[in-house]
Parts: structure tokens; sequence; C-alpha cells
């Protein structure tokens, strides 16, 4: 049943040489990339369904590399460099703030090559590797895509979650004086890639992601929701105008989504 929902498909991952530098590690993620897709996996995302092509592909990374870009992750998170808006110069919430309004998922935008430059080899592969993945995409199905805004977030642990919500904001409903400038091309997202970062992931932890077939209102029918674990090397793939939330996180739990926009 719930194959009919998700397009699942687990594959051997493709080994990857540890690389020695950003030039490497930009060339293994975009070689892993056209590795790990298809025309089968790239279809999948334009299957007609009330689940707008939701697809999964477990395995898609390595557990070694998986690994590092975790570990660069973590690094990044320790300097304080993710904060809930995903501007570096914010704040960290204050323990005042969580005690009283409760924790939120922390971000930040990635550029691959800053990425490098830093010297974190596994997100400048992670970056390259998604990048590549929306080209592909592109290329399998005929569409102009372009890979748009790297994000790395953190929910880390304490029952923070992500309310209903969908990627692609329409034009119209932009405002350029309240939103924070990752957020401006929001009407381009047309494909959400998400790859998980944990090592093990158990369902006692929560955190799935929970595709809606329809934005619900109030309790939502079984029949209109499906979930997906955050398990470490799992793809998460959808059209970005599917409505999606993350549930109650009780683990660190770290993603790294590309938005692939419209050419
Ligand atoms: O991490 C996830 O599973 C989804 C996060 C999400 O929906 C978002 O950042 O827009
Ligand atoms: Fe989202």
């Amino acid at each position: 049943r719930e194959a009919a929902r998700v397009w699942t498909r687990t594959i051997e991952s493709p080994s990857v040489l540890q690389p020695g530098d950003a030039t490497e590690a930009a060339i293994a993620g975009r070689d892993c990339a056209d590795k790990v897709v298809d025309g089968a996996v790239a279809e999948s995302l334009y299957r007609e369904g009330r689940f707008y092509g939701l697809s999964l592909l477990q395995n898609a990374v390595c557990p070694e590399m998986v690994k590092l870009m975790r570990a660069d992750s973590l690094k990044l998170h320790q300097l304080g460099r993710l904060t809930p808006s995903g501007d570096p110069d914010e704040p960290q919430l204050s323990e005042q703030y969580k005690k009283y309004f409760g924790s939120l998922p922390v971000l930040t935008i990635l550029k691959p090559e800053d990425a490098a430059a830093e010297g974190l080899l596994g997100l400048a592969f992670g970056g390259s590797f998604l990048s590549g993945l929306c080209l592909r995409i592109g290329e399998l199905t005929g569409q102009t895509l372009e890979p748009g805004t790297l994000q790395l977030a953190c929910y880390d642990g304490e029952g923070v979650s992500y309310q209903v919500h969908e990627d692609y904001v329409p034009k119209e409903d932009y405002d350029p004086e309240r939103l924070p400038e990752h957020h401006r091309f929001s009407y381009k997202r047309r494909i959400t890639i998400i790859l998980y970062l944990q090592d093990q992931w158990s369902e006692g932890l929560g955190g799935a992601f929970r595709a809606h077939a329809v934005r619900p209102e109030g309790e939502p029918d079984l029949q209109n929701f499906v979930d997906v674990l955050p398990d470490g090397g799992s793809l998460v793939m959808f059209r970005s105008d599917m409505p999606h939330e993350v549930l109650p996180t009780f683990g660190q739990r770290f993603a790294l989504s590309m938005w692939c926009h419209a050419g």
C-alpha cells in the first residue's frame, strides 16, 4: 500500500573514495549523483498521484560519506553558525527563550565553494551531489532545472518540529520586506531534494518527514499522509508544492536540502 504512495528504491550506494581536496570532493559528488539517478528515479518525481511524485531513494550515499558530512555539519553547529532564520549574524536562541517558547530548528545556507574553502570536504561533496542530482533529473526528464538554495538544517532534539508548509510560495505571496534573503526565490522552487545525515535513526526518536496529499485541516486522515524516517543516506524528493512537515524530533537530526529551481 505504502508503495503506491511513496515510490521507493533501495540501492547499493556507490563507493566513494575519501576526497583529498575540494576538487576531488566536487567531482565525487557529481559522479555519485550520476550513478544514483537513472530514468526511473527521475520519472518517479513526475508520476501522477496524490502525493505529487513523492520519491525515496534509500542508501543513496555510502555510510563513510554520510559520516563525513555529519562531522562537518556538527562542526558548523558547534561554531554557532546555524541559526533559526539562517542569518549567521543572528544570535543563538537563549535558554530563556527555549524555556518559554520551545526550541526551533536551526539552519545555514551553504555555498559548496565556501564549504570547500573552509576545508569542509564532506559538505563540498554533499553540495555537488545535490546540484548534480538536480541537473541530472532535469536532463533525464527534459526539463530545465537549476540548482537553487542549498540548506543545512539541524533539529536538535527537544521536540523540535516544523509545521505543515509547502516549499514553493507563489510570487504574489512573496513579501520582500519581511522574508530573509534565501526565501527570495521560493517561487522558483519546483523539486525539493533532502539528504539525511544521521548515523542511526529509530522510530522512537520521532522526527519523521510527513508528506500530505492535501493540506490537513485538523487531524489528517490516515489515507492522506505518509511518513518517512530520516535514515542517514536516504534521499527524499518531491514536488515543492506538496504540503509536508517534520514531526517532533527527539534526537539530533541533520538534513542537507537542495531546491531545484525552474530554469
Ligand atoms: O528536514 C526535513 O525532513 C524537511 C525540512 C523542510 O521541510 C524544510 O526545511 O523546508
Ligand atoms: Fe519544507
